[in-house]
């Protein structure tokens, strides 16, 4: 198997599929969108097709243009380009985990499928493992995300002995607020051979002091400086520092939570920050709403005065 070129550490911006009005995914503006993630929020690994980006909601040959789009435009640019494939059809999963290997993806992720969901652990690795063996150079990552499947299986409970079993496997990303859960996983992962990557984004400084090695998420494409300066902060043990931006994060975040942050409303966060227009998501989400975007972007100006010691 072929390791990972270089560690992935820091943070994984988990992108949002640009669309045009009228939901078509509009891949002109991916080349501008690399540019702006590594340029003006110093992020260089991404997470593609996730649940930001929609992935579950596009249909496989659009997953397959979008993640071959994503590969291209990031040569010699992002230091990590992760493919989610995640479906609730093995074989469509394993035509995307094939289809990653063969564009030169840096590693490829998939959730628990979550209509007919696996009953237990043992259910859950025979499918990862299929989807896994489609990809049999690609280092491999579990995606969590209870909240959202449905699928309860404990992290810690999959990630024990799970490289017997599938021998890509190379790390989580942990998109859940169960602490004791992620805890238990660092335990397991004392000569830290798993990337153990946080996914709730607003809680990344408990998750740094629990031994996150990185982390994953839909904020790092607008708070991507931010957060940096923060781990920076947490590197050089300056947790003052480090709880002021992460206090910081979590006052936008706490508003934009309240006024109903989802995809939709990501969209809109990062076209008034990056100017790029990431456009509606796709049915059946809902457009955000032209207060939020006004309430965001006067949230977003208020913040600026912010001062950092
Ligand atoms: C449920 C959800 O979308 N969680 C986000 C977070 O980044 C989340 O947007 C953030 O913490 C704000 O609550 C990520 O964990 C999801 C993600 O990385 C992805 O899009 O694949």
């Amino acid at each position: 198997m072929a390791l990972p070129k270089k560690k992935l550490q820091g943070l994984v911006a988990a992108t949002v599929t640009p669309m045009t009005e009228t939901g078509e995914i509009n891949f002109c503006v991916i080349s501008q969108y690399v540019d702006y993630l590594v340029n003006e929020q110093g992020v260089k690994n991404i997470f593609v097709n996730g649940s930001t980006g929609e992935g579950l909601s596009l249909s496989v040959p659009e997953r397959r243009q979008l993640a071959e789009e994503w590969v291209t435009k990031g040569q010699n640019k992002m230091d990590h380009v992760i493919i989610h494939v995640g479906a609730l059809s093995l074989k469509d999963s394993q035509e995307l985990a094939q289809h990653a290997a063969e564009i030169g993806a840096d590693g490829i992720a998939v959730i628990a499928p979550f209509f007919f969901k696996p009953v237990n652990k043992d259910a859950l690795i025979a499918f990862l493992k299929e989807v896994a063996a489609a990809a049999p150079e690609v280092p491999f990552y579990y995606y969590h995300i209870p909240a959202l499947t449905g699928v309860k299986i404990r992290a810690e409970e999959l990630l024990d002995g799970i490289q017997d079993e599938i021998p890509t496997f190379q790390g989580l990303k942990f998109s859940d607020v169960d602490l004791l859960d992620f805890g238990q996983c660092v335990d397991q992962n004392s000569q830290r051979q798993f990337d153990l990557l946080f996914g709730v984004d607003e809680q990344l400084l408990s998750a740094l002091a629990m031994g996150a090695t990185g982390a994953v998420g839909s904020t790092y494409n607008y708070l991507g400086k931010k957060t940096n300066q923060m781990l920076e902060a947490f590197e050089r043990q300056d947790l003052s520092l480090a709880l002021n931006y992460q206090l910081y994060i979590q006052r936008f975040m706490n508003y934009v939570i309240k006024l109903g942050l989802g995809v939709a409303q990501t969209k809109t966060i990062i076209t008034l920050v990056s100017g790029i227009q990431m456009g509606p998501p796709r049915l059946p989400l809902q457009k955000a709403s032209k207060e939020f975007t006004l309430n965001a972007e006067a949230k977003l100006k208020s913040l600026e005065s912010h001062c950092f010691h």
